[in-house]
This record gives structure tokens, sequence and C-alpha cells, in this order.
């Protein structure tokens, strides 16, 4: 039986951290790594979504994965390293491999609609370039266009690299399914952060979440509360974050633009904006901002 103890938590999604020109900034990187080493969560994702990883070059992906490396005390490193093209996806899987990440992760190639057989061969291309780190799968069909099938994902666990999936899918059903089939010496990741709690009880044993960053006491709280047994208070934790979640994507702008605008209310952390083709916060967002910074005050200040 694999110990899959290191993955098991809060581990949020890092932020792409850029200068006042919009180039990525290893200061910043250095500096959002040691936020969440003071947090203490369990690990961190990076170059994910929330990374904007889709508006990053293979450069900029290597240049934040080495930053976080530098500063990364005992967090638990998961890297997102799919480019859609195999051939960069491969580089920054060696990349990571070399830097002794505990885990890659993919999404599965977007765009053309590839057969099955292609998706796995895909993934288990980028897994051969680091054959000595844990894979993930991350299933996000609403923004891939592509759901990983049950089928698939037992024809990927033939793969002795494959350590789980981070499901991203609405249905709490698909997490349960995963759960089902992979048993104990898989875990899966709850993905949605909205139904961190419902995913945890469920069966997923950890959450990699967009919005954690911006109230990672929140989300360690609703851990702890789940893991004690807790559920009447871990649910009402989620009930008042999932109003947050909703204030901070009712903007104009990018919500990764509101969390950072919260970051620097709320912590003093400056790590910019967001990069083109994602919206920077118009002046009446940043009203929503300062509202929803106060909301995680005032939850802080409710349940800890
Ligand atoms: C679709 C999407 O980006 N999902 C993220 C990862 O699973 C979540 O963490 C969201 O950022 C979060 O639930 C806010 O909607
Ligand atoms: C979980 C998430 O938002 C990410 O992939 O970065």
């Amino acid at each position: 039986m694999r110990d899959l103890d290191k993955y098991k938590g809060v581990i949020p999604a890092f932020y792409a951290c850029y200068d006042e020109k919009g180039e990525i900034s290893p200061e910043r990187v250095r500096a959002l790594t040691e936020y969440f080493v003071d947090k203490k969560v369990r690990g961190v994702y990076v170059n994910g979504s929330s990374g904007e990883c889709i508006y990053q070059s293979v450069e900029d992906r290597k240049v934040v994965l080495e930053n976080v490396m530098k500063v990364r005390g005992d967090l638990t490193v998961i890297n997102h390293i799919a480019c859609n093209n195999t051939k960069d996806g491969m580089e920054l899987a060696a990349h990571a491999e070399s830097l002794k990440v505990d885990a890659i992760a993919a999404i599965p190639p977007i765009y053309f609609k590839l057969p099955e057989y292609s998706i796995a061969q895909y993934w288990n291309d980028y897994s051969s370039a680091a054959p000595n780190t844990d894979f993930i799968i991350y299933n996000i069909p609403q923004l891939a266009g592509v759901a990983l099938s049950r089928s698939l994902y037992a024809k990927m666990r033939e793969n002795r690299n494959v350590i789980g999936v981070k499901n991203s899918s609405m249905p709490t059903y698909d997490i349960q399914g995963f759960v089902r089939d992979g048993g104990d010496d898989y875990i899966v990741f709850n993905g949605p952060d909205e139904q961190f709690v419902s995913g945890r009880v469920i069966g997923a044993g950890a959450g990699i979440g967009g919005t954690y960053g911006a109230m990672p006491e929140l989300f360690l709280a609703m851990n702890e509360s789940i893991e004690s047994g807790d559920i009447k208070r871990a649910r009402d934790i989620q009930y008042d974050v999932n109003d947050i979640i909703e204030k901070l994507t009712s903007g104009h702008g990018n919500m990764y633009a509101m969390i950072k605008e919260v970051l620097r209310i709320n912590e003093g952390l400056d790590i910019g904006s967001v990069r083109k083709p994602l919206v920077a916060l118009t002046d009446a967002d940043k009203e929503i901002a300062k509202a929803a910074a106060k909301m995680i005050v005032d939850a802080k200040k409710k349940f800890l």
C-alpha cells in the first residue's frame, strides 16, 4: 500500500505572481510560497488554472516552480505540467522531476477531441518524462471539454506512477466513483471549493482549490471539523465561504485579479494582477474586493 499522507489536507492552488510590467516575478513567487508555509497548509498546486498556466510560456513555468522549490519548507509540491502539445509538457515534466517535486499533474489535451487512447498516451508520455514522480490526473471537463471516464481511469491505473485524480467536475458522484474504483492505494482531490465539505465527506482525501489562498484558515478549519466529525461546524463554515466565493466572482474583472486584491488588503501581499486575456479589476471591482476582504475577516472572527 502506498503512503499518501503527504497529500492529505488543504492544498491551495498557487497564483501567478507578476511584477509591475506583467512579467513573472521570482521575488513575488517566493513571497507567496512563504505565505503558504506560514499558513501551515499541506502543500501547493503550482502552475494550474489558478497559476494561469495556459497563458504562460514554458520558461515562465520553470521560473515559477524553481522559486517555489527554493522556499517550500515542508510543503508538498504538485506541479501542473500540461501544455497541450506533448513535447513542451514532457520538457516541464522532466524539469519538475529534476527539482524533486512530489507529483506532477496534467489536464487532458484540449481543442481537438481526441480518442481515449490518445489521451492515455498523452498522459503516459508526460509520466515517462518523470518516471520517478507521482502523477495526478486533472479532471476538469467544464473547461477542458473532455471528461475522465471510469474506464480511462482504469486504463491509467496500469501506470504505477498514477496516484489519483484532482476532480474538478461538479458532481460529487464522480468523486465517489473514482474513490470506489481506486480504493485506498489512490487519492481523489476535491476540486470545486464550493463543495469542499461534500467532496471530503463522500471520500476525497484532500482538496486543491483556487480560492483557498484568499482564506486558507477557513479551509483548514473545515478540514479539521470534517476530521473530528463535526459536520455541522464544517457546513456552517462552508456556507459563509460560499458567500465569499460568490462575492469574489461578482466583479467585472477576473476572479484571480479579485483574489490578488484581497491578498493586498488582508495580508499586505502584492503579487500583481492577471495576464491578458484575463481582465484586470475596474474601480468598481475594488469596492467588491474590499467587501470580500471584510467578509473573510468577519468569518475568521466568527469561526476561529
Ligand atoms: C473550474 C475551476 O477553476 N475549478 C477550480 C479547481 O477545481 C476551483 O478551485 C474554483 O477555482 C473554485 O471552486 C471557485 O469557483
Ligand atoms: C485548482 C485550481 O484552481 C487550479 O488548477 O489551479
